[in-house]
C-alpha cells in the first residue's frame, strides 16, 4: 500500500515534569477527516503543538508526505504544506484586511498574487473589503481570514484547534460545509480537534478519543461515543 500523507508513532511528550502524551499514533490519506475528542485537559492540543512543530516530542516520530519532519520547525513544515488554524482567531489589530493578505502572500516565498489572495477568500466566502480595519471583524470573519491566509498557499494537511468555538450554529454549518469542500472536492486532510459533536459527527470519517494522555478508542463517531470507555472518561470524575 502506498505510503500514508501522514503519520505519527509513538509519540510521548512531557510538560511541567508531567507525562500528558504517551504513546499516540495514527495515519491519515489525502482528503481524509479525522476528529480528535476528549476532556478538558486529555492532551489535544498539546498534541496538535507536536504535529504541527512547536513542541518536540520526547519519543515518537511524524512523518509528512514520506519525510521524518520531527525535527523541523512550523514554518518549515507549513512550506511542505501543512497548515495550522488555533482556538482563538488571532489576527494583527493594526493592519486592514488587504494588508492582511498582502502580509500573508509575502510571508515566504514564492510571493503568490493577488489572484491567489482571492482564490483563498472565495473558497472560504470572505467578502469584507480590503480597507475594512481588521479590528472591526467578527469571530467568524476572523476565522475565515485566517484561513483564506492559509489556503491560499494550497495546504495538503491542516490542523485545526476548535474551529467552532465561538461561533453560532449558522456559522458552524459554513465551517461544515468549507471543510467537506476541502476535504472531498480538493482531497485537504483534516486533523480536527473540536467539542461540537455534531460538527464531528456531519464530517469526520473517524475518530480519535484522547483521555489523560492516551488514545482510548478509535473509529467511526457514532462507535466510539457508545463506548463503555468513551462514556466513562466523560462522565465519570478522575
Ligand atoms: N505548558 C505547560 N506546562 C505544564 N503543563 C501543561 C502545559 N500545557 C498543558 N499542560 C497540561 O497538559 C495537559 C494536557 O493539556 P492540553 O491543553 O493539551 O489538553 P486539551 O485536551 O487540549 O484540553 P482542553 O480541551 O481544555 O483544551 C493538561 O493536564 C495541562 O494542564
Amino acid at each position: 500500500m502506498a505510503e500514508p500523507l501522514f503519520d505519527c508513532r509513538n509519540l510521548a511528550l512531557d510538560l511541567g515534569g508531567r507525562e500528558v502524551l504517551r504513546n499516540i499514533g495514527f495515519s491519515l490519506r489525502p482528503g481524509e477527516v479525522l476528529g480528535i475528542i476528549g476532556p478538558n485537559g486529555a492532551g489535544k492540543t498539546s498534541l496538535l503543538e507536536i504535529l504541527s512543530g512547536r513542541y518536540r516530542p520526547k519519543t515518537g516520530t511524524v512523518r509528512f508526505k514520506g519525510r521524518d519532519v520531527t525535527g523541523l520547525p512550523l514554518f518549515e513544515r507549513a512550506r511542505l504544506g501543512l497548515g495550522r488554524t488555533y482556538q482563538t482567531p488571532i489576527i494583527c489589530e493594526d493592519l486592514t484586511v488587504g494588508e492582511t493578505f498582502k502580509a500573508a502572500r509575502q510571508a515566504y516565498r514564492p510571493y503568490l498574487t493577488r489572484f491567489d489572495a482571492e482564490y483563498g477568500a472565495a473558497l472560504v466566502n470572505f467578502v469584507a473589503p480590503y480597507d475594512t480595519p481588521n479590528t472591526r471583524l467578527k469571530t467568524f470573519e476572523r476565522r475565515k481570514l485566517l484561513m483564506a491566509n492559509l489556503l491560499m498557499r494550497k495546504p495538503e494537511l491542516l490542523l485545526m484547534d476548535e474551529p467552532a468555538a465561538g461561533l453560532i450554529n449558522a456559522e458552524i454549518d459554513q465551517i461544515d460545509q468549507i471543510l467537506r469542500m476541502l476535504s472531498k472536492e480538493m482531497n485537504v486532510a483534516v486533523v480536527i480537534v473540536e467539542h461540537r459533536m455534531e460538527l464531528l459527527a456531519s464530517i469526520a470519517d473517524r475518530v480519535i478519543v484522547m483521555d489523560a494522555g492516551d488514545i482510548i478508542a478509535e473509529g467511526p463517531m457514532q462507535d466510539v461515543i457508545n463506548s463503555p470507555a468513551v462514556r466513562a472518561a466523560y462522565f465519570e470524575a478522575h
